[in-house]
C-alpha cells in the first residue's frame, strides 16, 4: 500500500530542503534552520528530522498485589517526519501508556522490552530531546500569551541570539498557533479571566515548539475542547507536521472534521494493534474485516464502537424494546459481542498488508543510521536561566492577588490587632509575661500564617515539573530564582506588620532593637516559607501539605520554650533534638534578650526593688544570656539555607531516586509472587525497565495516566 499523501508532502520538504555555505539541514523550515545552526558549529548538519520506529512493544505494569498486567502486547509502527499520527482507541485501550512508553516517561512500576528507535539508533528521549505537551495546561496564569512563550524563550535560545531575533521567534510562534488575538491577554487563573481552554491549550503547544523540536508529542491535546477548537487545535498539529516535524498525538473521540486531518492512524484496544496504517484506509480495512461503516456514521465514531468492550456491557444492561431493536438491526456488531470483534479484527490486522508494510517499513527504517538528535532542552547559561526565572516568577507574584497582597493585608490587620492588645506594655511587673506572650503569639501565629502561600507553591511546583520534564531549565536555578523572587515581597510584609507590631506594643527602643525585631521576623516566615516548600516537593497535594505543614509547625511551637520552660522540656527526643531543630525556639530566644535584656521591670509590690532583665531572662524564660542574640538569628538564616538545600535535595531525588526505588519495589513483589505462585505472569525474558519519570510529573495531578 503506498502511502501517497505522506510521500507528496515527503517529496516537497525534500525539495525545500535549504542549502548552501556547506550546511546542508534537513526538512526545517527557515527558522528552525537557525536554531540548528546555532546548535552546532559542524560544517555539515545532515538530516535532523525525527524517524521513529517501534517494534515488538510490550509493557507490563506490576499492580500493588504483585500481580503483573500486559497493557501494551507486541506493538509495531512508526511514525516519519512529515506526517501526523494519531493515536486512537477506548479508555484504557493504552494510548497514553504507548506515548510515555515512545517519549521515555513510563512510570516506575511499568517494564519495558522491544525495541524503540529514533533515526535508526536506541532511542533515550527523557529531558527534552522531544517535545511532550500534556493533557493539563500549566501555565502561570497571570501571564499574557506573549509573555509566557517570551520568557520560554528567553529561557531556552542561547545568549548568544539576540533580542530581536528572539522576539521574531516568538511572534512567529504566535502566528504560527494562531495567538495573534489573546496575545496580550493573561492566561487566566482562579480570579482573573483569561483566555479559552483551545486557546491554552495552543499555548501549552506554543511553548513546546519554540525550539523547534523534531520530535513533538501530544497526550490528547483535543479532551476538554469544543468540536470547533479541537478542529483548530488539531489542524494546527498537521500544519506543524507538515514543517517536517514528526507529530504523534493521542486522541480520545475526533469528529469526522478531525478524522480527516489524520495522516496514520495507530488504533489500539486492550493494549492490542487492531489498525495501523493510513487514516484513509482504516475505512477500508473495517469492512474487509466484515465491520463496515454504516451510512451516516462518523468513521471514528464507528472504529471505537467496534472496539470499545464496555458497550457489551451497555448491550447487557438495555432491556426489552431497545434490546430488540439491537437485535433486529443489520449491523453485524449488534449479532456478535464487541469482544468478539475486537478479536477479530485483531486477527484481521496480523494477517492483513497493513500489517505486513508496517514490519517491513520498521525493518527499513531500523536499517538506516540517521542523525543523533541531541537534547532539544535549554541552550541559556545557567545565569540567563536564574535571571529569567527570577523575574517571570516576580512578575506572577505581583500581579496575583493571593499570592503576597493578601497575605500583606491580613498580617497588617493581625499585627494591628496585637498592637491594640498589647499597647505600650510598657515595664510594669505584669507586662513580663506580655512581653512573653507578645513574642510567642508574633513568632509563633504570625509566620504561621505563612502556611498560606502553599497553594501558589503547588502551582509553581506543576509549572516546574513540566518545564523541567521538557529540559526547560535545571533545578538549581529553580531553587534560587524561587528564593530571590519572594525576597521583597517577605521583607516588605514582614517590615510594615514588624514595625506596626514594634512601635504600638512599645518594644525595647533603639534601632538595633527594632531591627533585630523585624530581621528575625522576616527570617521566620522566610524559614516558614522554605519548610512549606519542601512539603511542597514531597506532597504536591495541597491540602494534604497544608495539613502537614501545619502539623510540624505545631510539634515547633509546643518545643520553642514558651508553652514548656527550655529546662523543662523532656529530654532526650524533645529538648535534644526537637527544639533545637524548632526555629520558633531560636526566634523566641533571640527577641527575648533583644526585648528584656537592659530593661528594668518593677517588682510585685513597689516597696521590692525593680528586676533586671537579665535577671528575668535566666530566671522566668530560662534563656542562656551569655549566648548573643545574633547567634539566635544567624541559626535563623541557615535554617533558611538548609531546608532550602533539602528543598533541591528532594527534587533530586524525586527525580532520580524515587522511581528507582519504585521499580526496585515492584520487582520484588513480581519476584515474590512468582515465587509463591508458579501461575502468575512474570515479566518475559527480556523486559526491562524504561526510563521513568511518569510519576514524577503526575505526582502534582494525582493521577497516572
Ligand atoms: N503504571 C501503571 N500501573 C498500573 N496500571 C497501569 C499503569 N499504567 C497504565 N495502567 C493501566 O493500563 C491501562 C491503560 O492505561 P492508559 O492510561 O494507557 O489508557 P488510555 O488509553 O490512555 O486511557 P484514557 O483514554 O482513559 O486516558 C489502564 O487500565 C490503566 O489502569
Amino acid at each position: 500500500m503506498r502511502n501517497s499523501s505522506a510521500d507528496d508532502v515527503m517529496m516537497e520538504i525534500e525539495a525545500n530542503k535549504p542549502q548552501g555555505n556547506g550546511l546542508i539541514v534537513g526538512g526545517l523550515s527557515p527558522l528552525s534552520e537557525t536554531l540548528w545552526k546555532e546548535k552546532t558549529n559542524t560544517e555539515f548538519v545532515g538530516d535532523v528530522s525525527a524517524r521513529l520506529a517501534w517494534k515488538d512493544l510490550t509493557v507490563m505494569v506490576t499492580l500493588g498485589n504483585g500481580e503483573t498486567q500486559n497493557v501494551l502486547e507486541g506493538l509495531t509502527g512508526y511514525a516519519e517526519p512529515g506526517s501526523f499520527t494519531a493515536l486512537m482507541g477506548p479508555s484504557g485501550s493504552g494510548k497514553s501508556t504507548l506515548l510515555d512508553a515512545l517519549s521515555g516517561r513510563l512510570a516506575a512500576n511499568a517494564f519495558l522490552s522491544g525495541s524503540i528507535l529514533l533515526n535508526g539508533r536506541k532511542a533515550n528521549l527523557s529531558f527534552g530531546t522531544a517535545a511532550y505537551v500534556t493533557q493539563d495546561d500549566n501555565l502561570i496564569g497571570t501571564l499574557t500569551v506573549r509573555e509566557t512563550i517570551s520568557y520560554s524563550a528567553r529561557l531556552r535560545l542561547p545568549d548568544r541570539m539576540s533580542r530581536s531575533e528572539k522576539r521574531t521567534l516568538v511572534e512567529s510562534t504566535i502566528i504560527e498557533m494562531g495567538l495573534q488575538d489573546c496575545a496580550d491577554t493573561v492566561i487566566g487563573n482562579w480570579h482573573l479571566r483569561g483566555i479559552s481552554g483551545g486557546e491554552k491549550r495552543r499555548v501549552s503547544i506554543a511553548v513546546e515548539i519554540l525550539m523547534r523540536p523534531r520530535l513533538l508529542f501530544l497526550d490528547e491535546p483535543t479532551s476538554g475542547l469544543d468540536s470547533a477548537s479541537a478542529f483548530f487545535v488539531t489542524q494546527t498539529l498537521r500544519g506543524l507536521s507538515r514543517d517536517g516535524r514528526t507529530v504523534i498525538a493521542s486522541i480520545h473521540q475526533p469528529s469526522s472534521e478531525v478524522f480527516e486531518l489524520f495522516d496514520r492512524l495507530y488504533l489500539l484496544s486492550g493494549g492490542k494493534t487492531i489498525y495501523f496504517g493510513l487514516a484513509s484506509e482504516a475505512y477500508e480495512f473495517f469492512a474487509q474485516a466484515g465491520f463496515p461503516c454504516p451510512a451516516l456514521r462518523n468513521p471514528s465514531d464507528h472504529f471505537l464502537r467496534c472496539i470499545n468492550s464496555d458497550f457489551d456491557k451497555v448491550k447487557a444492561t438495555l432491556k426489552g424494546s431497545m434490546k430488540l431493536r439491537f437485535e433486529t438491526n443489520d449491523d453485524p456488531l449488534e449479532k456478535i459481542t464487541t469482544t468478539e470483534a475486537i478479536r477479530t479484527l485483531v486477527d484481521s490486522y496480523r494477517t492483513s498488508q497493513y500489517c505486513y508494510l508496517a514490519n517491513q517499513k520498521v525493518e527499513e527504517m531500523s536499517k538506516i543510521k540517521g542523525t543523533v538528535l541531541d537534547s532539544g532542552g535549554s541552550q541559556a547559561s545557567f545565569f540567563m536561566q536564574a535571571f529569567t526565572l527570577t523575574k517571570r516568577s516576580f512578575v506572577n507574584m505581583s500581579r496575583d492577588f493571593g499570592y503576597y497582597w493578601l497575605r500583606l493585608v491580613i498580617y497588617v490587620v493581625v499585627t494591628v490587632c496585637i498592637g491594640t492588645i498589647y499597647l505600650n506594655v510598657g515595664t510594669g511587673y505584669s507586662s513580663i509575661l506580655a512581653r512573653g506572650a507578645c513574642a510567642s503569639f508574633v513568632f509563633g501565629f504570625v509566620t504561621f500564617m505563612s502556611i498560606g502561600g502553599f497553594p501558589s507553591f503547588v502551582e509553581d511546583m506543576k509549572v516546574f515539573q513540566r518545564e523541567r520534564l521538557n529540559g526547560h531549565y535545571g533545578v538549581t536555578a529553580f531553587v534560587i530564582s524561587n528564593t530571590l523572587s519572594a525576597m521583597p515581597f517577605l521583607i516588605m510584609i514582614t517590615f510594615i506588620s514588624g514595625t506596626i507590631c514594634y512601635f504600638m506594643v512599645h518594644l525595647h527602643p533603639g534601632f538595633l532593637h527594632y531591627l533585630f525585631f523585624v530581621l528575625c521576623l522576616y527570617a521566620s516566615v522566610t524559614v516558614v516559607e522554605s519548610l512549606m516548600m519542601v512539603v511542597a516537593s514531597i506532597v504536591p497535594n495541597f491540602l494534604m501539605g497544608i495539613i502537614i505543614g501545619a502539623g510540624i509547625q505545631g510539634i515547633f511551637m509546643l518545643v520553642s520554650g514558651y508553652f514548656r520552660l527550655p529546662n523543662d522540656i523532656p529530654k532526650p527526643f524533645w529538648r535534644y533534638p526537637m527544639s533545637y531543630i524548632s526555629f520558633h525556639f531560636w526566634a523566641l530566644q533571640g527577641q527575648y534578650q533583644n526585648d528584656l535584656k537592659g530593661l528594668v521591670f518593677d517588682n510585685q509590690t513597689p516597696d521590692l526593688p525593680k528586676i533586671p532583665g537579665e535577671y528575668i531572662l535566666e530566671n522566668v524564660f530560662q534563656i542562656d544570656v551569655k549566648r548573643s542574640k545574633w547567634v539566635d538569628l544567624s541559626v535563623l538564616f541557615s535554617m533558611i539555607v538548609t531546608y532550602r538545600i533539602i528543598f533541591l535535595i528532594m527534587i533530586k531525588v524525586n527525580e532520580d531516586v524515587t522511581p528507582w526505588i519504585r521499580g526496585y519495589i515492584a520487582r520484588r513483589r513480581m519476584q515474590q509472587k512468582k515465587n509463591g505462585n508458579q501461575n502468575t505472569t512474570v515479566a518475559p525474558y527480556g523486559l526491562t525497565q524504561s526510563p521513568s519519570l511518569r510519576t514524577y510529573v503526575t505526582a502534582g495531578n494525582t493521577t497516572t495516566s
